[in-house]
C-alpha cells in the first residue's frame, strides 16, 4: 500500500530493505546528499515538497532518503509513515542556530536529548515524557565526527514551534512584541547548558521511544544567537556538508 504522503510502499522498496533512513528538513538538502553521497540513487517520489530516495552507502547498505518539512507536525506525519515502511533506524541531519558562544557557526550539535516545546510532540506522548535520543546511535554519530576529524558538540537541544517568535527572535521578526514568557527565554536556555534551536528533533526522539526506533539527531549550525538572529549563509554548506558526512559514516 502507497503511503499518502510519502508517496512510496514498502514494496517500491525491492527486497534488500532498508533500516535506516537520513531525514532532512530541506528537499534540497535530501537531493543533494541521495545524489552526492548515495551510489545508485533514484527518486522514489517527489509530493508536497517532500522528496524520497533509496540509495546505497560505501559499504552497500541499502538507505532511505526522505525530507520532513519544517516543524514538528510534518515531521510527524513523514516519520509515522516512514515507520510503516519498516524503517527501524532515523537520523535527522538538520541545521540549527547556537545559543552558546563556544559552539560556533560552521560546527555541528548531537543532540543527546531535547528541550521539547513542541505541540505534536503532546500527541505522541504527555508533556513529561523525555525526548531522548537512542544512545548507541548518538555515540556512533559521535565517534563519526572524531573520527572525521569534524569539530562536533555533544548536548541538549531546544526543539522549538516556531523559528521567530520561539526562538526569540525580535529585529527579524514581523512582530517584534513577544510574548512576555518568551522574553528572556534564550538566556534562560543558555543558563540550562542548552546548546542550540533548532524545530524537529524533540518529537522525532519522543516518537523513537514510543514506536520502537532508533532516532538521533546532528545539525549544522548556521546561526550564532549569543551575536545576531541572521543565519549565516556564507557557512551553511560546510556545516550542513558536515552533518551529512557525519551521518553517512555512522556505523549503526
Ligand atoms: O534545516 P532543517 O532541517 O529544516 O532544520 C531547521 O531549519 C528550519 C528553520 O529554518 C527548521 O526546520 C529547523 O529545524
Ligand atoms: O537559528 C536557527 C537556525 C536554523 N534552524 C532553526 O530552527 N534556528
Amino acid at each position: 500500500m502507497t503511503l499518502y504522503h510519502i508517496g512510496f510502499s514498502k514494496q517500491d522498496l525491492g527486497n534488500n530493505l532498508p533500516q535506516l533512513a537520513l531525514l532532512s528538513g530541506e528537499p534540497e538538502r535530501s537531493r543533494y546528499l541521495a545524489e552526492t553521497f548515495l551510489q545508485n540513487s533514484r527518486l522514489l517520489s517527489d509530493y508536497r515538497g517532500l522528496n524520497s530516495y533509496l540509495g546505497y552507502l560505501s559499504n552497500g547498505k541499502p538507505v532511505l532518503v526522505a525530507t520532513s518539512g519544517m516543524g514538528a507536525p510534518s515531521l510527524s506525519i513523514v516519520v509515522n509513515e516512514l515507520v510503516q515502511v519498516g524503517i527501524k533506524q532515523i537520523i535527522r541531519i538538520g541545521t540549527c542556530g547556537s545559543i552558546q558562544p563556544h559552539v560556533q557557526v560552521g560546527s555541528i550539535v548531537i543532540s543527546q536529548g531535547a528541550l521539547c516545546r513542541q505541540g505534536a510532540a503532546n500527541d505522541i506522548a504527555p508533556l513529561e515524557y523525555p525526548a531522548v535520543a537512542d544512545p548507541f546511535l548518538t555515540v556512533a554519530l559521535v565517534e563519526t565526527a572524531q573520527k572525521l576529524n569534524i569539530p562536533y558538540h555533544l548536548g541538549i537541544t531546544a526543539s522549538v514551534d516556531t523559528f521567530y517568535e520561539g526562538q526569540e527572535r525580535q529585529e527579524s521578526s514581523a512582530n517584534p512584541n513577544l510574548q512576555a514568557w518568551l522574553l528572556g527565554i534564550t538566556q534562560q536556555y543558555r543558563n540550562l547548558n542548552i546548546l542550540n534551536y533548532e524545530m524537529e528533533a524533540g518529537t522525532l526522539f519522543k516518537m523513537g521511544s514510543v514506536y520502537g526506533f532508533a532516532a538521533a539527531c546532528v545539525c549544522g549550525v548556521v546561526a550564532q544567537r549569543t551575536q545576531a538572529e541572521d543565519i549565516i549563509l556564507k557557512d551553511k554548506d560546510l556545516a550542513v556538508n558536515r552533518a551529512i558526512q557525519v551521518a553517512v559514516a555512522v556505523d549503526c
